[in-house]
């Protein structure tokens, strides 16, 4: 049952041709997906949020490093730790930044603020929305976290692909505010000669939906980029793997 008043989606939004273009392009970004004032509302859950660190191990196992952990091993080791997970990405998929797992904090507290978003995103109006658009009506449910790339971060290039969830499709729903082009952390399509076919910057209350398999990857965030780049990111998932 929902605890929180539900975020409302843009009412204006013409969900058939967005769908035209995301079956032809195989991605689409609507602009203002959110009525305004809950966009600012949900960007300003986002902010104080306590974030962890997250990267791939050797065997590629997402760490989860969270304040706690930090205290724990201490900061020399989890710069380590970190560091060869920036020496994989030479070879291999790898990332590092910041994640905020918002379907597992939930039944730990769900009164918290921030799970107006969870539920947002888990109710039958985002999913019957995203259905629409990618013209699968058949949405069960969603796989999403937060995130939060500082200065260095970066997600090397991948296709979502996944062995268990039935991924339908991609999305993104971006909380950046002011960001400058050659800050990086542009959301890059890649081809087949490996070349950019896109790149998409980070945005505000815009959400992005693109098919699965799709090579992309999140550029290295420049170490002089100012601003935050928050977003929702997930899949919306089909059939019997629904959370
Ligand atoms: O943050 C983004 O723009 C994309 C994230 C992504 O590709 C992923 O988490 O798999
Ligand atoms: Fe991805």
């Amino acid at each position: 049952m929902a605890l929180h008043p539900p975020l409302r989606i843009n009412s204006d939004l013409p969900a058939d041709a967005f769908a035209a273009r995301f079956a032809q392009d195989g991605y689409v970004q609507i602009p203002v997906f959110l009525a305004p004032e809950d966009a600012e509302s949900v960007a300003g859950l986002l902010e104080p949020l306590t974030w962890n660190i997250v990267a791939p191990d050797e065997t590629a196992e997402t760490l989860v490093i969270s304040p706690d952990v930090i205290k724990k091993f201490g900061e020399a080791q989890v710069r380590q730790f970190l560091q060869s997970a920036i020496r994989r990405a030479a070879r291999t998929f790898s990332f590092v930044h910041m994640s905020y797992a918002l379907q597992d904090e939930y039944p730990r507290a769900p009164q918290a603020a921030i799970h107006r978003a969870t539920e947002f995103l888990e109710s039958r109006a985002f999913l019957d929305f995203g259905g629409r658009v990618i013209g699968a009506p058949e949405v069960a449910g969603v796989r999403v976290q937060a995130s939060y790339y500082r200065p260095g971060d970066f997600l090397t290039v991948h296709d979502d692909s996944h062995r268990k969830d039935h991924r339908l499709a991609a999305f993104t729903l971006g909380f950046t505010r002011r960001w400058r082009p050659d800050w990086g952390g542009q959301l890059l399509f890649h081809d087949a000669e490996g070349n950019v076919t896109r790149g998409l910057a980070p945005g505000f209350n815009v959400l992005t939906l693109f098919k699965v398999p799709t090579p992309h990857s999140v550029a290295q965030v420049a170490s002089y980029a100012e601003a935050k780049r928050l977003s929702l990111t997930g899949w919306l998932l089909g059939g019997q793997d629904a959370a």
